[in-house]
């Protein structure tokens, strides 16, 4: 599913059908004999118009990833595109135009503004950028997402799922190329949970989003299309059509052999490190 580093040179536009790519995506935290390689030469291609999930051990590196994907962090090596734009290399101020144009994000705590009503937290960044919203879609987004009846309430007023349906709604309403979602079920109850999933799926199927979810739990990642599996800042393995069990079952494995490892032990051998 990837091209060659080699056949893309700076700034040059990845194929069609490729919402954003990473080729020898490198991020070290710290120097010297504290440095901690948080992604290691990654290479990734997020399809457009799917639902990815990205899952590994804690400190495998899924948040970071996902902030040099969305421009919220740099890179120490390697380049990153979204769309046909090279985003590596951009300044401060290009990165924020470009997140805040072309980028949702989804975030654990929700992140709404409280002294707001729902429509004007789901209108803010929009507002801010002094964009008028494609009232049509707006529409079918808040349907899509049953808000219609909580438009005038604060999100006090509101449910952990509807706060979160909340983020979603403003996430969607730029029609942006790409949403990023970073444990976005984490903070509700497995009901509100599936809610929520069930409202990204609909944003990839009916609206024709793409999305990036980070998270722990595999029931969350079996909505998606595909799996990526983070291990020590490498994507070691990927899973198409993911289910839950499925997901449990290769998230296992990572236990296995980082129990044999910190046994002293060679690795159980079942964990495929291959890249790419
Ligand atoms: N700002 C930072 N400074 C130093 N090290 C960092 C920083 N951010 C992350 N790291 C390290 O980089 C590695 C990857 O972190 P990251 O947060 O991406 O992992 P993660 O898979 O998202 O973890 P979790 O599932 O626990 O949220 C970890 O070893 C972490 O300690």
């Amino acid at each position: 599913m990837s091209t060659p580093a080699a056949q893309h040179g700076p700034g040059q536009a990845p194929a069609d059908g490729i919402a954003a790519r990473a080729r020898g995506l490198t991020k070290a935290y710290g120097s010297g004999e504290t440095t901690v390689l948080a992604l290691d030469s990654v290479d990734a291609d997020i399809a457009r118009g799917r639902f990815t999930a990205v899952m590994g051990p804690s400190g495998s590196g899924k948040s970071t990833l996902m902030h040099c994907l969305a421009g919220l962090d740099t890179v120490s090596a390697g380049q990153v595109w979204l769309g046909d734009t090279e985003i590596t290399g951009l300044k401060d101020r290009e990165l924020t135009r470009l997140r805040r144009d072309r980028i949702g994000f989804m975030f654990q705590s929700f992140n709404l503004i409280p002294t707001l009503t729902a429509a004007e937290n789901i209108t803010l960044p929009m507002d801010i950028a002094g964009k008028k919203p494609d009232e049509k879609w707006l529409d079918q987004v808040i349907d899509t997402l049953g808000l219609r009846d909580r438009l005038k309430h604060r999100p006090s007023q509101l449910s952990g799922g509807q706060q979160q349906r909340v983020a979603c709604a403003r996430a969607l309403a730029s029609r942006p190329e790409l949403i990023f979602a970073d444990e976005p079920t984490g903070n509700l109850d497995s009901r509100a949970g599936l809610e929520v999933l069930g409202f990204l799926r609909e944003a990839v199927d009916q609206l024709g989003q793409t999305v990036v979810m980070v998270t722990h739990d595999p029931g969350a990642a079996a909505h998606s299309d595909l799996v990526l599996f983070l291990a020590d800042g490498r994507i070691v393995d990927r899973m198409q059509q993911p289910t839950a069990e499925a997901v449990l079952e290769r998230m296992k494995r990572f236990d296995v052999s980082r129990a044999a490892f910190d046994g002293g032990e060679t690795p159980a051998g079942d964990v495929n490190l291959d890249k790419d």
